[in-house]
């Protein structure tokens, strides 16, 4: 059973499209997928307009419903968005975000006790290493920290269909590397389909299943690992020189030898 499907995706802004007949092949539930590729290459296009959060034309089946017709309410049910930076100006603890994140999931939030609630927020924070976090005021965290507590967020919500935008930008190495393999253990143990936007090649190898590279609005490789980073595709997308290897350990290694002019 294939679990997302996107075909003829077409999105952008104002009219302007910056995605046009994009078709991804199909996703599975517990897959975590990463999307590579330059700046402006249309990554955080194509995970907003996942979301509903801007205009878009074609189809993204989810299981057995069409996200597009859905209503943004049913569509948040499946679909959660972390986005690059968050809401700025939030004067709640992150334990109060996070409980309210659990009480906007219907079925779950909404037959828990404030106190259940609450449990279940630290029991998500314990998650992530994020305790700490829990009675601190969001909008007086450091830019790591807010990171945390927004994917605190949104795995509280447990969507079918979680989408995260460079949720590792601002974290030190020890928390790039817990967050990506708690996306991966968050997609196996909830089946959840977690689709992930990275600049670190090297970090999207470690945590996917599958990579997707875009470019200009396009697909240019889809595959596993070894199939998405190559070095020719390294050099057609970044218009770098590189070397691709596996380590003795089995990691994925990427070796920039040149920047590709001309
Ligand atoms: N709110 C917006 N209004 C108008 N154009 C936008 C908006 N957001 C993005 N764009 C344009 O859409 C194109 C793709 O941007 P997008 O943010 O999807 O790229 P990206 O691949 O996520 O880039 P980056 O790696 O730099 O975050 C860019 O040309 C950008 O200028």
């Amino acid at each position: 059973m294939s679990d997302l499907t996107i075909s003829g995706l077409d999105a952008g802004y104002g009219g302007h499209p910056i995605i046009s007949g994009f078709n991804l092949p199909p996703l599975t539930a517990g897959e975590v997928v990463s999307v590579v590729g330059p700046n402006g290459a249309g990554k955080s296009t194509l995970l907003r307009s996942l979301a509903g959060l801007i205009p878009a034309h074609g189809s993204i089946r989810l299981d057995e419903a069409e996200l597009t017709r859905l209503s943004l309410a049913d569509r948040a049910k499946r679909v959660t968005y972390m986005p690059q930076t968050l809401p700025q100006g939030v004067a709640l603890t992150v334990l109060e975000t996070v409980v309210a994140s659990i009480r906007a999931t219907p079925l779950r939030g909404a037959v828990y006790t404030d106190a259940q609630a609450a449990e279940r927020a630290y029991e998500v924070l314990q998650r992530i290493n994020a305790e700490a976090l829990a009675g601190q005021r969001l909008d007086r965290l450091s830019g790591g920290q807010k990171q945390l507590a927004g994917l605190a967020q949104a795995l509280a919500r447990e969507p079918r269909l979680l989408l995260l935008d460079e949720p590792t930008s601002a974290l030190d190495l020890h928390y790039q590397l817990r967050v990506l393999d708690l996306a991966r253990e968050a997609a196996a143990e909830r089946g959840m389909t977690v689709m992930i936007v990275l600049h670190d090649l090297q970090a999207a190898a470690r945590v996917s299943d599958r990579i997707a590279v875009m470019a200009k609005g396009r697909l240019v490789a889809f595959g596993t690992p070894d199939e998405a980073i190559t070095p020719d595709i390294l050099a057609e997308v970044y218009r770098v020189s590189a070397r691709v290897q596996r380590c003795d350990r089995g990691a994925l290694q990427v070796m920039i030898d040149d920047v590709l002019t001309g």
